[in-house]
C-alpha cells in the first residue's frame, strides 16, 4: 500500500466543495488508497496523488450539477460518481458499471460511507432500460465523446445534459463527434475548464444539452 497525499494539506477549495462532508471524502480516499490496487481500480503510480489528481479533480465538477438525478457511466472506483455523491447530497446518483468486482466495491463503499443518495446498477450503458431518463449524465475515462453519444443519449431526458470529464483533447473530441452531435441533436456543446490555478491540474468537461 502506498501512502496517499496528506488530505489535510489540501487546496482550500476542498472544504468549499465538500462542506461538512469533507470527512466522508477523506474516508473514501483512504479506502481507495488501501484497497484500490487490490481491486484493480487505481494504478500504483496514482495512489500518492489520489486526493488532488482524482478526488478533487472530480469534486470540482459538483457545482455544474443541478438538483435532480445523475447517471454516472463506467464508475469504476467511484470516479466521479461517488465523489460527486459525497459533495452533492441533494442529487441522486445511479452508478452504472458492468464489472462485478467494481460493482461490489461501489456497493461496499455506499454502505460503509452511509450514502443514501446512490444506487448502483450492474450493466453496460447501452443495455440500461429505465422508466425515466436522467437529468444529467457524467462519465470519466470511459470512451471517446463520439462513442458516448449513441451509448448514452437515450438515457438522458430532453433538455438534460452530458457532463463528461475529458483530457486535454476535449475540443478535438468534439470535432471528431460532429456526425453524432447532429444525429442525436445535441446543442450548446462546449468545453469547460475547472480548477485552473486552484488545483494542480485543470479539469476539462464537455458539456452538451440533449434535445
Ligand atoms: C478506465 S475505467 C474508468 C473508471 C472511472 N470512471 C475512473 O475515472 O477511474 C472505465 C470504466 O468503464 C467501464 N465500462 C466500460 N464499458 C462500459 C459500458 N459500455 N457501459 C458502462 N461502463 C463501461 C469499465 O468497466 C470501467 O470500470
Amino acid at each position: 500500500m502506498s501512502i496517499p497525499e496528506n488530505t489535510e494539506a489540501e487546496p482550500a477549495v476542498a472544504s468549499d466543495l465538500f462542506g461538512e462532508r469533507i470527512e466522508l471524502a477523506r474516508e473514501f480516499t483512504n479506502a481507495l488508497a488501501t484497497h484500490g490496487e487490490e481491486y484493480g481500480l487505481i494504478g500504483p503510480l496514482e495512489l500518492p496523488r489520489l486526493w488532488t489528481r482524482h478526488i478533487l479533480n472530480c469534486a470540482i465538477v459538483a457545482p455544474l450539477l443541478r438538483e435532480g438525478t445523475v447517471g454516472d457511466i463506467g464508475s469504476g472506483a467511484g470516479l466521479p460518481g461517488l465523489v460527486l455523491a459525497i459533495a452533492r447530497p441533494d442529487v441522486h446518483f445511479t452508478l452504472i458499471e458492468p464489472m462485478e468486482r467494481r460493482v461490489k466495491w461501489l456497493n461496499d463503499q455506499v454502505l460503509s460511507l452511509g450514502l443514501d443518495n446512490v444506487t448502483v446498477l450492474r450493466d453496460r450503458a447501452e443495455d440500461v432500460r429505465l422508466p425515466e431518463g436522467f437529468d444529467q449524465l457524467t462519465a470519466r475515462a470511459v470512451s471517446a465523446f463520439s462513442k458516448l453519444i449513441p451509448m448514452c443519449a437515450p438515457l438522458v431526458v430532453p433538455g438534460g445534459e452530458f457532463i463528461l470529464m475529458k483530457g486535454i483533447n476535449a475540443a478535438k473530441e468534439i470535432e471528431a463527434a460532429e456526425k453524432q452531435i447532429r444525429r442525436f441533436k445535441l446543442r450548446d456543446v462546449e468545453v469547460i475548464e475547472l480548477g485552473d490555478g486552484v488545483l494542480p491540474e485543470t479539469t476539462r468537461v464537455i458539456r452538451a444539452t440533449v434535445s
